[in-house]
């Protein structure tokens, strides 16, 4: 079974204490809600999920590995092979189309099997959810929602085990919100750990689980 497991996390920007003793444990075809107030350390947080950012102090276990004293290099590979991070703007380069931003981590992949799959992957969200008709479209033409559906498809094409989400459906309505949460419980079923920070009780009502991060920590409230 795959467990993300904090223990006794803190975070310090400059000696301020961002993150206090923070505990969670999830496992694998779960999908967790974080909420909280503005400026308490949700995005923080989900970084040291991700691997993009060290805690000041405590354990962080991905699968039984200690991720804490993981190098910046076997963090950016471990971001690599397990992680999909949807965050609230996605980047996008305006000079390229829907398709070639959405394409940018098949840049990497060498094996053309996966390329092949990588493809056939992105034909099938982006009809599911909608844009398939916006691909070729330079990125500036799209509305803020269609960015948000394009960035969650090159989030999620490689079938991440882990999938990270900071406001996912920020930009959505709430019929686009349940299509794409209807696709993550799909993840969720195949074997995927979801954690979503979001302000949207849509979204946390079809999480297994919400927390409450408050300066006290992070607490489980449904
Ligand atoms: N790299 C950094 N250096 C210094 N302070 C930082 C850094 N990143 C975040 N902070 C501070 O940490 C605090 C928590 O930020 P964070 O973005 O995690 O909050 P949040 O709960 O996600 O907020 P929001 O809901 O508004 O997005 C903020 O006060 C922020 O200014």
């Amino acid at each position: 079974m795959l467990i993300l497991k904090l223990t006794n996390i803190t975070k310090e920007y400059n000696s301020r204490v961002i993150l206090n003793d923070i505990n969670l444990s999830c496992k694998n075809c779960e999908m967790i809600a974080i909420k909280g107030k503005s400026g308490v350390g949700k995005s923080t947080l989900l970084n040291i999920m991700a691997g993009l950012e060290r805690a000041t102090s405590g354990e962080y276990y991905y699968n039984e590995i200690l991720m804490n004293d993981k190098s910046i290099n076997s963090l950016s590979k471990f971001r690599q092979a397990n992680v999909g991070y949807i965050s609230q703007h996605s980047p996008m380069i305006p000079e390229l189309t829907v398709l070639e931003n959405i394409c940018v981590p098949v840049w990497f992949e060498k094996d053309e099997e996966k390329k092949k799959e990588y493809m056939q992957q992105i034909e099938s969200l982006s009809m599911l959810f909608e844009i398939n008709n916006l691909l070729d479209k330079k990125i500036n033409a799209l509305s803020g929602g269609e960015i948000q559906r394009a960035g969650i498809i090159r989030s999620i094409l490689k079938k991440p085990q882990l999938i990270i989400a900071d406001e996912p459906t920020a930009a959505l309505d709430d019929e686009t919100a349940l299509m794409i949460l209807t696709h993550f419980n799909f993840l969720k079923s195949e074997g995927a750990i979801i954690i979503v920070v979001t302000h949207n009780d849509i979204v946390s009502k079809h999480c297994d689980k919400t927390y409450q991060l408050s300066k006290e920590g992070l607490l489980l409230i449904s």
